[in-house]
């Protein structure tokens, strides 16, 4: 594994005074936050509030409107190499099977050279981390939803990034599998020494994965905003009747109610 570029407790990515929308429309406005390096802030909200053109934005998927975004301290316009992205769908390519699935995209040309040796050993060690070892030859249509997930996220990291994208990566899995994605993304980036930006509406799982909760709201004919934040200090491994984790669920709950 190559030596992470920023030393713990660097910013990874800030923005400030960022605006995104849809042709005239502005969908989230007045979005200032920074991410640490390797740490993990969930980006938690109801649905339509703009939390997936805020990630995109923030990706450099889609353009600001106005603001801007700072990745590894330059300007961030378009989709970064030491980021990935994972999302609900894990877009395999259904004629490469698990090895060449990860390996995409190691190639492409806005990619750090890499040897054919380190290569390899990338993918097999990203196969190994998800627990596909096993799997390495089998095609999509082969795996189940939460094996096909655990590819995307080996595919992800496999690039290893500085920063992973994850929007709502876990919410087309059973309760069960969830359960043990969630585990397995945090443990993972702990590892890999990644920061991640995970949108989810689900406020279990920002409290199990989170260092940081941003809390996302939408007034009728308003853009989104960033109304609240919440350092979740919680020790690890979390689950859902630790102590303080009842808690932190209700004031999330009330501040939705309140819109803030
Ligand atoms: N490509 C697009 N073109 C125009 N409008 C869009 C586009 N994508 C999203 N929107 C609009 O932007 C608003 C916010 O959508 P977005 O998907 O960012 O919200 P979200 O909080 O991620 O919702 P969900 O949790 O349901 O996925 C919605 O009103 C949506 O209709």
């Amino acid at each position: 594994m190559t030596a992470p570029v920023l030393e713990q407790g660097a910013t990874a990515l800030s923005a400030s005074g960022l605006r995104i929308g849809y042709g005239g429309k502005t969908v989230v406005d007045d979005i200032s936050l920074t991410i640490d390096k390797r740490e993990i802030v969930c980006l938690l909200g109801g649905s339509g509030c703009g939390k997936s053109t805020l990630l995109r934005g923030l990706a450099g998927l889609s353009p600001a409107q106005s603001g801007n975004v700072s990745f590894l301290g330059e300007p961030l316009l378009e989709p970064h190499p030491r980021a990935a992205l994972v999302f609900q769908q894990p877009s395999l390519l259904p004629w490469l099977n698990v090895e060449g699935n990860v390996g995409f995209g190691l190639d492409f040309a806005r990619q750090p050279a890499i040897a054919r040796d380190a290569r390899k050993q990338r993918v097999v060690e990203a196969i190994e981390a998800v627990g596909l070892a096993a799997r390495a030859h089998a095609y999509p249509a082969q795996l189940s939803g939460g094996q096909a997930q655990r590819v995307a996220l080996a595919r992800a990291l496999a690039r290893q990034p500085e920063l992973l994208f994850a929007d709502e990566p876990f919410s087309a899995l059973d309760a069960i599998t969830r359960a043990e994605m969630q585990t397995l993304l945090v443990d993972l980036v702990h590892r890999w020494h990644t920061a991640v930006l995970l949108v989810t509406h689900d406020i279990d799982e920002a409290i199990l994965v989170a260092d940081r909760i941003l809390l996302m709201a939408v007034q009728p004919g308003q853009p989104g905003k960033i109304v609240r934040e919440w350092k979740v200090d919680l020790p690890r491994p979390r689950h859902e009747y630790a102590e303080g984790v009842a808690g932190l669920r209700l004031d999330i709950i009330k501040a939705l109610r309140e819109g803030a």
